[in-house]
C-alpha cells in the first residue's frame, strides 16, 4: 500500500492553473523529489497536501484514508509534517520551546490536569522537556536551547524547522527547499543529515530543492514539475537526461 497516493490533482487559482492533473505515489521509506522551475507549482503541491489550500480537482489519500478538506492540524495528527520556504518559527519563542510547542500537539494530559498542575501535568512535561532536548541534540542544537530562535544563523533556523516538524512524530516528511540559503559546506551535512534521519525516524521523505547536487545525491526518485504538470520522472540518472527536463531548465545546469 502506498503511503500516499495523488491522483488527478488540479489547483486553480481564478484563471491560472497552478497544478493540473498530478499524479505522484510515494511509498513507505522513499526520499523523492519534487523539482521544477519557479513558479512550476511545487509549493502549491505542498499547499494542497498539507490543507493550507483546497484542492479544485482530484484524490489525495494517505495511509489509504482521503485526506482532502482537513486543516493542517489534522493533516499533522493523521502523520503529514512540514517545513516552509520562508522559515516559520515562533522567532521570539526559545529554541526548545519551538520544539516543545509541537510536542504539546500530541501530548495525552488533560486540560484538567494542566489547569491544576497535577502530578501527570509535571511528569508530562519532564518528559517533553527530555525528548526535546535529545531531538535537539541530534540536530546540534542543544547547546542553543535557551537562545531564541530569531537569533540563530540562518543554517541552525533551517535545521530548527525540521526539528520542530519531527517533533509531531510525522511519517511522512515534507521539505521546502531545506537548503534555500545553506553554504556548500551546510548543505553537504544536511544531505548527510536528511538521511540520517529518515532511517533513524523511519520517515518518508518528500523534498523540493533547487539545490540540484542535493536533489541528485539524496533522493531515489524524482519528479518534475513544470507549468503545473509532470513532465518527467523517474531516478536521478534518467531527470538528468532526460530532454524536456533540460528543456523546462533552459540550458540551466541540471547535473
Ligand atoms: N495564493 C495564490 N494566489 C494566486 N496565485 C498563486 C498563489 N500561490 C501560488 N500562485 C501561483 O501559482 C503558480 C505556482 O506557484 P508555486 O509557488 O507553487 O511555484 P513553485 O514551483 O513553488 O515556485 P518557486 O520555486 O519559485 O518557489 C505561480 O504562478 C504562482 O504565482
Amino acid at each position: 500500500m502506498p503511503l500516499l497516493k495523488v491522483e488527478n490533482l488540479s489547483k486553480s487559482f481564478g484563471g491560472l492553473k497552478a497544478v493540473s492533473n498530478l499524479d505522484i505515489v510515494i511509498n513507505q521509506g522513499e526520499l523523492i523529489g519534487l523539482i521544477g522551475p519557479n513558479g512550476a507549482g511545487k509549493t502549491t503541491v505542498f499547499n494542497i497536501l498539507t490543507g493550507v489550500y483546497e484542492k479544485t480537482e482530484g484524490k489525495m489519500t494517505f495511509l489509504d484514508k482521503d485526506v482532502s478538506g482537513l486543516k493542517p492540524y489534522q493533516v499533522t495528527q493523521r502523520g503529514m509534517a512540514r517545513t516552509f520556504q520562508n522559515i516559520r518559527l515562533f522567532s521570539d519563542l526559545s529554541v526548545i520551546d519551538n520544539v516543545k510547542v509541537a510536542y504539546h500537539q500530541r501530548t495525552s494530559y488533560s486540560t484538567f490536569s494542566a489547569l491544576f498542575r497535577l502530578p501527570s501535568y509535571f511528569s508530562g512535561e519532564d518528559e517533553m522537556h527530555r525528548k526535546a532536548m535529545e531531538l535537539l541534540k541530534i540536530f546540534n542544537l542543544d547547546d542553543k536551547a535557551e537562545e531564541m530562535a530569531k537569533n540563530l544563523p540562518y543554517g541552525e533556523q533551517r535545521r530548527l524547522e525540521i526539528a520542530r516538524a519531527l517533533a509531531t512524530d510525522p511519517k511522512l516528511l515534507l521539505l521546502d527547499e531545506p537548503a534555500a540559503g545553506m553554504n556548500p559546506q551546510e548543505t553537504h551535512d544536511l544531505m548527510n543529515l536528511i538521511r540520517w534521519i529518515r532511517e533513524k525516524f523511519k520517515l518518508t521523505i518528500l523534498l523540493i530543492e533547487h539545490d540540484m547536487s542535493l536533489v541528485m545525491g539524496v533522493c531515489e526518485r524524482i519528479y518534475v514539475l513544470d507549468y503545473g504538470m509532470i513532465i518527467a520522472q523517474g531516478t536521478p540518472d534518467d531527470i538528468k537526461r532526460n530532454p524536456k527536463v533540460i528543456e523546462a531548465y533552459l540550458g540551466e545546469e541540471v547535473v
